[in-house]
C-alpha cells in the first residue's frame, strides 16, 4: 500500500531522514513514533510528496509517486488524505463549505457534492453542525470537520499527523475511535505519526520508532488502552518488550 525505498530528506544540510526503507500493509493502523526532531512528520508528508524526497522512491496505491507528473499526482493525491495537530480548516468557511472543499478541488459533481458532505459529517457525528463557523466549535469537533474533509474523496490511506496533540485525554479517546472506526468500516489504510507512547498503543497494530532522522525499530504490537509516558527511542521499545506485546516485525 505505502513503499518508502531509501527515501532521504536534507533542509539546507541537514538531513532530517536518513535513508528509510518502510512497507505499510493495506488496511493497517501503523504508527510513527519518537522524540521531538526524530523525523516523524517528514517523514509522513514524504508519503504523499509534501516533502519532496532528495533521494529514492515513494510508492502509494501500486503508484511510483517520485515518477508521476503534477497533474498526476494532484490525481494520486486524492486517494489519500491527511489531517494536522491544528486542524488547518479554514475559519472563514463553515463545517460544510470546509468539508466541500475537496470536492470542488476534485471536480466531484456540482449535484451530488451535498449530500457526499453529509454523508462525511455523518460519518464523524457532526451533520448537525454543518452551518457553524471553526470558531464556534470545540478541539475534537474541529478535528472531526478535519477527518470529514479528509474523507469527502473517498481515501485509501490517511494520514494523520500528531492528530491528537492538540486534545484533551477524553477528546483523544473519540478522535481515536473514529480513526479506528475509519480503519475498520471503510477499509482505509491509517498511519498515525505522535509522540504520545499510549495513543499508538492504543490503536496501531504496527509501529516505526524513529530517531534522528532514521527507524530505530519497527514492531508489531497488539493495540489496547494504556497511559505510558516518556519520550527516548529506546524506552518506546523498551515498553512493547515489557508489556510483551512485541513480536518481530
Ligand atoms: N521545512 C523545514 N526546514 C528546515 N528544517 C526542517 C523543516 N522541517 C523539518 N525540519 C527539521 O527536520 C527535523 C525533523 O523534523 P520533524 O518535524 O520531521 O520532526 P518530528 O519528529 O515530527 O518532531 P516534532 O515531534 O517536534 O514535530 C527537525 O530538526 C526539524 O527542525
Amino acid at each position: 500500500m505505502i513503499k518508502l525505498h531509501n527515501v532521504g530528506k536534507s533542509f539546507s544540510r541537514f538531513q532530517a531522514i536518513k535513508s528509510v526503507s518502510l512497507t505499510i500493509d493495506k488496511g493497517e493502523i501503523y504508527g510513527i513514533i519518537g522524540a521531538s526532531g526524530a523525523g516523524k512528520s517528514t517523514l509522513l508528508r514524504l508519503m504523499n510528496l509534501l516533502e519532496l524526497p532528495d533521494e529514492g522512491e515513494v510508492e502509494v496505491n501500486g503508484q511510483k509517486l517520485t515518477n508521476l507528473s503534477s497533474k498526476e499526482l494532484r490525481q494520486a493525491r486524492k486517494s489519500i488524505g491527511m489531517i494536522f495537530q491544528h486542524f488547518n480548516l479554514v475559519a472563514n468557511k463553515t463545517v460544510y463549505e470546509n468539508v466541500a472543499v475537496p470536492l470542488k478541488l476534485a471536480n466531484f459533481p456540482r449535484n451530488e457534492r451535498k449530500s457526499r458532505v453529509v454523508e462525511c459529517l455523518r460519518f464523524v457525528g457532526l451533520e448537525n453542525l454543518i452551518d457553524k463557523y471553526p470558531a464556534q466549535l470545540s478541539g475534537g469537533q474541529k478535528q472531526r470537520v478535519a477527518i470529514a474533509r479528509a474523507l469527502a474523496n473517498s481515501p485509501q490511506v490517511l494520514l494523520c499527523d500528531e492528530p491528537t496533540s492538540s486534545l484533551d485525554p477524553n477528546t483523544t479517546a473519540e478522535i481515536l475511535e473514529v480513526l479506528e472506526n475509519i480503519n475498520k468500516s471503510l477499509g482505509v489504510t491509517v498511519v498515525i505519526v505522535s509522540h504520545e507512547m499510549e495513543v499508538i498503543k492504543s490503536i496501531c497494530n504496527r509501529v516505526t520508532v524513529m530517531a534522528a532522522g532514521e527507524i530505530y525499530e519497527t514492531v508489531s504490537i497488539e493495540p489496547k488502552r494504556t497511559q505510558v509516558i516518556n519520550n527516548s527511542p529506546s524506552y518506546f521499545v523498551e515498553q512493547l518488550i515489557k508489556d510483551g506485546e512485541i513480536n518481530n516485525a
